[in-house]
């Protein structure tokens, strides 16, 4: 098996492949494909990355090749993470970063990787898109190449966020919660609290549970209540430092702690890459276990979920082939809303960004 990282030498390619080879996902005859841009030192690095991934796993290191350019990918798993990230800025009275500002620059990477893909591809290929806006990206490849073969990560974070803020909340393992994010990577995030499931918990206990730790009784309530206590903590920091904005975030219900922990990561300075290339890996480890997986991830959907037409975080079946089909979960009224809310957001934003 062969993995391509189109932006390898950036701060998530780096981890990826790191963690690709510490977990041995590729034997010494596969091929780990590190792609970056011809221009500049950061291509140049791309040489130094394979020396450094070589002393470092020794004869277990599988063929490392280079490639910039985008006719030259070649795998059977792509993996997109070249891009610009929003580094927040903690000057008062900004905005809080948007994805949207990557959406011009980002799609301008993308889409030379998709067209090329479109011209060469076998059709056998999977594409991971770690890259912001994730929908956007998700879109530009599946206009492109078959939709049912590329696979947002975004939503399988924020699921993975969400479970072990959950698990945390009520003093489990993240290992022992079973939940799910949809929607939009961004503000537009649905955290599936009626499908959450507590392994030793009964149906009632759970509820019990849940009701406990969630921001509120109302789904419809979250954005409200995600905006206000971003604000808090953003003053906090701002004020008093990250060390006391950490300690307020501490305080804070599970789903908002999902997307106020990522933004407050990036706040302090540091990124969330580590975390996002451990996703990256685990989402490939689980398409080939070769079992039918069900999953949180950005896909385009064509009304095949809640008769929606647009790239998002929807419930898939994954497979070594991509994602096969939509798994029918069913969502509580409020969840439902929010869903639908963030599907027009997303179709308004890509009419905005012309895809
Ligand atoms: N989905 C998530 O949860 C998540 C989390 C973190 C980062 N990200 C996204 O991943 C992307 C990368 O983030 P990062 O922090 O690693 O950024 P980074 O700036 O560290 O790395 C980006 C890399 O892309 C490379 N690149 C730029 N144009 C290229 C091109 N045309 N071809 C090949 N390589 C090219 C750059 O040289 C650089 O090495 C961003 O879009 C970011 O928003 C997503």
């Amino acid at each position: 098996m062969d993995i391509s990282i189109i932006g390898a030498n950036g701060s998530t390619g780096k981890h990826i492949a790191n963690r690709i080879l510490l977990e041995r996902i590729l034997l010494p005859t596969d091929r780990l494909q590190l792609v970056g841009r011809n221009k500049g030192s950061s291509g140049q690095a791309l040489y130094g990355f394979r020396q450094d991934l070589k002393d470092a796993f020794a004869e277990r290191c599988p063929i490392i090749d280079i490639a910039f350019h985008p006719e030259e990918v070649v795998a059977d798993i792509i993996i997109m993470a070249a891009g610009s990230t929003i580094q927040a800025h903690n000057a008062p009275d900004s905005p809080p970063p948007s994805r949207d500002e990557l959406a011009l620059y980002n799609q301008q990477i993308a889409i030379p990787y998709a067209e090329a893909l479109a011209k060469y591809s076998h059709g056998h290929e999977v594409v991971i898109v770690v890259t912001n806006p994730v929908e956007l990206i998700v879109e530009i490849f599946s206009q492109h190449y078959n939709r049912h073969r590329v696979v947002g990560m975004g939503a399988y974070q924020d699921s993975l966020r969400f479970r072990r803020e959950v698990a945390r909340s009520i003093n489990v393992s993240r290992e022992a919660v079973h939940a799910m994010v949809l929607g939009e990577h961004g503000d537009g995030i649905v955290p599936v609290w009626s499908g959450v499931t507590i392994q030793g918990f009964s149906d009632n206990e759970t509820r019990r549970a849940i009701r406990t730790v969630r921001s509120s009784i109302r789904s419809t309530d979250f954005p409200a209540n995600l905006s206000l206590m971003r604000n808090e903590v953003i003053k906090i920091a701002q004020k008093n430092g990250m060390a006391e904005a950490f300690q307020l975030f501490d305080t804070f219900p599970p789903d908002i702690r999902t997307m106020v922990g990522p933004f407050l990561t990036l706040f302090s300075g540091t990124k969330t890459d580590i975390a996002t290339a451990n996703a990256t890996v685990d989402l490939i480890k689980s398409m080939l276990s070769g079992k039918d997986t069900v999953i949180a991830a950005q896909v385009s959907l064509n009304k095949e979920f809640l008769d929606v037409k647009a790239p998002i975080g929807a419930p898939v079946i994954i497979s070594p082939k991509g994602w096969d089909a939509i798994y029918p979960v069913s969502l509580s009224d409020g969840e439902n809303h929010l869903f639908l809310e963030s599907a027009r957001s997303i179709q308004e934003k890509m009419h905005t960004w012309k895809v």
